[in-house]
């Protein structure tokens, strides 16, 4: 294990406004990793996202961007959570980052710039002097972004471009914060992620992930927690209401869409 433990420094404060208004917020106490995947669940807006941010931000990880939360103006609320957070590791891992599917696109389209801006200067540079020193900076920045990531991310479709940075970034020892990483995946991509979540840890990697899910809840031996009302509950696979629901759907649809449309 990476992170061993999350304990509150000082309590939450009682106020109603974000992030502390949240209930899962407020009421958050000291949480133990007992497993390298843990696993949250739980219904829109009960504030897994912010959560993560704030365990993010105190864990220092950077985004995908390799830009710091810190600093980061629409972060200011993780900063706020991870004040009364303190850490325990078992060692501080230098790899790993925090991702969030809203940080994607961006990142996306920001690779594609930093590659054509790096091609462009270095022909400019070559055809006024092929022998150039001044090229070579340029030269690293093409060549390191076609070794990471192919032609590139924005050339491929949204699910296999999530499943490509997954695997041209994951690092053995690394500490990953994954917010809804299922998000453009279809049910057998998904699988694919698991495979890749499987392969890591066997490297020492170690995750924290929140999703909707049942297919990622499902991850061997992961420790799987459901915000319920306010807090953070240990829950069994079969017990998280994402579970129960989609098979309660999936073997009688027509209960449920009877209800729906009538
Ligand atoms: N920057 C913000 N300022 C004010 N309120 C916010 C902000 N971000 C989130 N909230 C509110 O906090 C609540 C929890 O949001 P959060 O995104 O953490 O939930 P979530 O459990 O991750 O939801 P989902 O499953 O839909 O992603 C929501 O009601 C949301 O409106």
């Amino acid at each position: 294990m990476i992170l061993k433990q999350i304990r509150l420094k000082k309590p939450m404060p009682a106020e109603n406004r974000f992030p502390f208004g949240l209930p899962v917020v407020r009421e958050f106490d000291s949480f133990t990793f007992r497993s390298p995947v843990t696993i949250i669940a739980g219904d829109n807006g009960t504030g897994k996202t912010t959560l993560l941010e704030g365990i993010a931000a105190a864990a220092d990880s950077i985004l995908i961007s390799r830009e710091p939360i810190e600093g980061n103006p629409a972060l200011e609320h993780a900063r706020e959570i991870a004040d009364h957070l303190t850490l325990s590791w078992s060692v501080k891992s230098r790899n790993g980052f925090f991702f969030r599917a809203l940080d994607f696109v961006t990142y996306t389209i920001a690779v594609s710039q930093m590659r054509e801006d790096a091609r462009e200067t270095l022909e400019e540079i070559r055809s006024r002097n092929p022998r150039s020193l001044e090229a070579l900076p340029y030269a690293r920045t093409y060549h390191e972004l076609r070794n990471l990531y192919g032609e590139g991310l924005e050339f491929r479709s949204h699910g296999e471009s999530f499943l490509d940075l997954f695997s041209a970034r994951f690092r053995p020892d690394g500490f990953y914060i994954l917010d809804e990483p299922e998000a453009p995946l279809s049910p057998a991509k998904q699988l694919t992620l698991l495979a890749m979540l499987h392969e890591m840890v066997e490297e020492g990697a170690q995750f924290l992930i929140s999703t909707h899910s049942p297919i990622i809840m499902a991850y061997p031996g992961a420790d799987l927690y459901e915000i319920r009302g306010c807090r953070l509950e240990p829950a069994a696979f079969d017990e998280v209401e994402h579970v129960r629901m989609t098979k309660d759907f999936l073997n009688a649809p027509e209960r449920y869409l009877r209800h729906l449309f009538n």
